[in-house]
């Protein structure tokens, strides 16, 4: 899918995975996303700054449509568009079970299941209905590797999960986001419970999976917005500021709002 009008593509040829259209959304009585646009660009990594309180987990989690588990939630406006089928995410006929098994969830906390490390990972392929042992071996070996854990546990996977250290359980967790082959992984502040060797691993980590899948990351860590993401969304209070390349919001912001709280005169 081609860059629609109206959204800076920023690389040439880059192509969109999914786009937020004018997408409201309201806890109860309160609106905390207001018209909110914005593109996410196929295979590159999109970070959503902010102050606290500006909706950046609130949009994260509109993606895989959390906020149906809480009773009150409302979506409203356009909706988030799904690339290459055009599926609006939000759409009361598409089944959220579907959208947790195309976008995967890596949150704040590493939070491994109670489980053996093996089973961590294969959870989600047995939900799928996977039964075959060694498919299911082959695809938990993969998903590991593909986190940067199998050299780590490989000798260890029947040890659970809770046994690892934080860096290493948030990479199982990472690993479990990847075994069901997910199109777009979102992370909420995947490294801010995570000492700076862990983050820089998990930075490494994340800069590496974007040849496999679509990122889209909330963090508070404006250096790792910019070490990490190729393009930057800046939010306040429910609304998109400012969306471009990253070294274009950091370097020069088109709007004064960005400036202020990249430079840290505000937030
Ligand atoms: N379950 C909820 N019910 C009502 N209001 C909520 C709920 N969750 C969040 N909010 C409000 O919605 C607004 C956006 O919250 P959100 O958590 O998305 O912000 P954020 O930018 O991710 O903040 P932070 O960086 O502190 O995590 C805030 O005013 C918050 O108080």
């Amino acid at each position: 899918m081609q860059i629609p009008t109206g959204f800076e593509a920023g690389v040439e040829g880059a192509t969109l995975k999914a786009d937020v259209r004018d997408l409201d959304f309201h806890y109860g009585a309160f609106h905390a996303l207001k018209r909110v646009s914005m593109p996410i660009h196929d295979h590159k990594v999109t970070a959503l700054i902010g102050p606290s309180g500006c909706g950046k987990s609130t949009l994260l989690r509109c993606f895989n449509r959390m906020h149906d588990l809480y009773p009150g939630n409302r979506y409203a406006g356009g909706g988030i568009v799904l690339y290459p089928d055009n599926t609006n995410l939000l759409s009361p006929d598409v089944d959220p079970i579907e959208v947790r098994m195309r976008i995967s969830m890596v949150f704040q906390k590493p939070n491994p299941f109670p489980k053996s490390i093996f089973e961590n990972v294969a959870y989600s392929l047995r939900v799928r209905g996977m039964t075959n042992k060694n498919e299911l071996a082959d695809r938990v070996e993969a998903a590991l590797k593909g986190a940067a854990l199998w050299n780590e546990v490989s000798n260890r996977l029947k040890e659970l999960g809770a046994n690892l250290s934080g860096g290493q359980q948030q990479r199982l967790c990472i690993a479990r986001a990847l075994a069901s082959d997910p199109e777009i992984i979102l992370f909420d502040e995947p490294t801010s419970a995570l000492d700076p060797i862990a983050t820089a691993s998990i930075e490494e980590l994340i800069i590496e999976l974007k040849e496999k899948v679509t990122i889209l990351i909330v963090t508070h860590n404006m250096q790792q917005a910019a070490r990490i993401s190729d393009y930057t969304a800046y939010m306040y209070l429910g609304e998109m500021v400012e969306f471009g390349v990253t070294d274009q919001i950091f370097i020069k912001p088109q709007k004064k709002a960005t400036e202020d709280y990249i430079t840290g005169r505000f937030g």
